[in-house]
């Protein structure tokens, strides 16, 4: 019997940057178009001005009621969540408007997620500033999809062919990260780290958990997060049965992992593990919400300003965020024995 191909839902991000443009382009691979059944959430005059512009050729078709048809070719489908005015939509100047935009994508998404009606949702770059300033108080995707879905915890992992790393904190000013270093907050991050890796990308993987100070602390003289903290935290998933070692001194420990030491890399704060993840994958980067009880996958870039209505935005990491989404619910498909 065929498998029916994963119904992946696709939200446009911010409408002025260049999430229109990559999703165009991704969706003009055939890779990506045989890879899954898509939907784009968002804005109609938006997506269509992204499909001119890369000289896509698609056509639009808008579906309100009958989400994810095997899409002909040629066609781009369509939900429409809004009807922006040509004030809401210059490039590199969000509004309100185009903020609130972003939010009902989003909202939208995880909705049909939810009600099982599409089986992952991969996301195009927003600008937090103007979620923000659209009165939607989150710090990114992830926070607001831990609330749309009831998740208690999710960790942000970026994943490359050669690396993953996966943030004990996210989106926190540098003076803040050593208080929110908690014994619980590390042991949880490795602990959804290993459930998700395991579930979706290796089994049994191997985990890395980084320190917080040079030289791990070098005996407390830098620092003592690293015997307080971190080594109690991997001691305690050790005893859960989970493969974990640290904590790590970050300036080494990638080099071992990049060549094959580790699965995952459990890193303290956002840079700390970013840096080395966009060093080797900027173009095919796939941010993964790991914790959530849907699929979630993003690019692993931002809303790119400076290139959006130039059309020369690469869309390789739009790529492997909707391939990565549709592997996902494939794996997930498998495990509950659905045909
Ligand atoms: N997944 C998401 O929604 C993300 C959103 N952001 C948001 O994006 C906004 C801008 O953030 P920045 O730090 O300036 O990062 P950025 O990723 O938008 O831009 C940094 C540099 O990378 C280049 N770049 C980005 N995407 C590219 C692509 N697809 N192809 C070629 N070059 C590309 C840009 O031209 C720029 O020179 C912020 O509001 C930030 O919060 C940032 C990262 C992820
Ligand atoms: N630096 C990664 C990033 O900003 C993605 O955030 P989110 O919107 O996926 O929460």
């Amino acid at each position: 019997m065929q498998m029916k191909k994963p119904r992946i839902v696709i939200t446009m991000g911010d409408p002025t940057g260049v999430g229109p443009e990559i999703i165009a382009k991704a969706l003009a691979d055939p890779a990506v178009r045989e890879c899954c059944r898509h939907l784009v959430v968002g804005d109609e005059f938006a997506m269509s001005r992204g499909i001119a512009l890369t000289g896509t050729g698609f056509r639009i078709e808008t579906s309100e009621s009958v989400p994810f048809e095997e899409p002909a070719d040629g066609v781009i489908t369509l939900r429409k969540v809004t009807s922006l005015s040509a004030e809401d939509l210059c490039y590199g100047q969000p509004t309100i408007a185009s903020g609130d935009a972003v939010f009902r994508s989003i909202c939208h998404a995880a909705d049909l997620c939810l009600k099982g009606e599409a089986d992952g949702m991969a996301t195009a770059p927003i600008n937090k500033g103007a979620l923000n300033r659209a009165g939607h108080r989150y710090p990114g995707h992830t926070e607001l999809l831990a609330e749309l879905t009831g998740a208690d915890r999710v960790v942000m992992m970026l994943a490359g062919a050669r690396l993953r790393v996966a943030l004990v904190t996210i989106h926190e000013a540098l003076v803040r990260v050593p208080a929110l270093v908690t014994f619980e907050q590390v042991l949880e991050t490795i602990r959804i780290t290993h459930r998700d890796v395991h579930r979706y990308f290796t089994r049994n993987p191997r985990i890395a958990v980084l320190a917080l100070n040079p030289h791990c602390g070098e005996g407390g003289m830098f620092g003592d997060e690293e015997s307080r903290i971190i080594a109690p935290a991997v001691q305690a998933a050790r005893q859960e049965g989970i493969d974990a070692t640290g904590p790590l001194s970050a300036d080494t420990l990638f080099h071992f992992a990049v060549h094959g030491a580790y699965d995952a890399v459990v890193c303290m704060y956002h840079d700390q593990g970013l840096i080395p993840l966009k060093l080797l994958h900027f173009d095919d980067g796939v941010n993964v919400t790991l914790g959530l009880p849907i699929i979630r996958t993003s690019v692993d870039h931002g809303t790119a300003y400076d290139l959006a209505g130039t059309g020369k935005a690469s869309a390789e990491s739009m790529k492997a965020a909707i391939m990565m989404a549709a592997a996902m619910a494939g794996s997930r498909r498998e495990e509950s024995g659905a045909p």
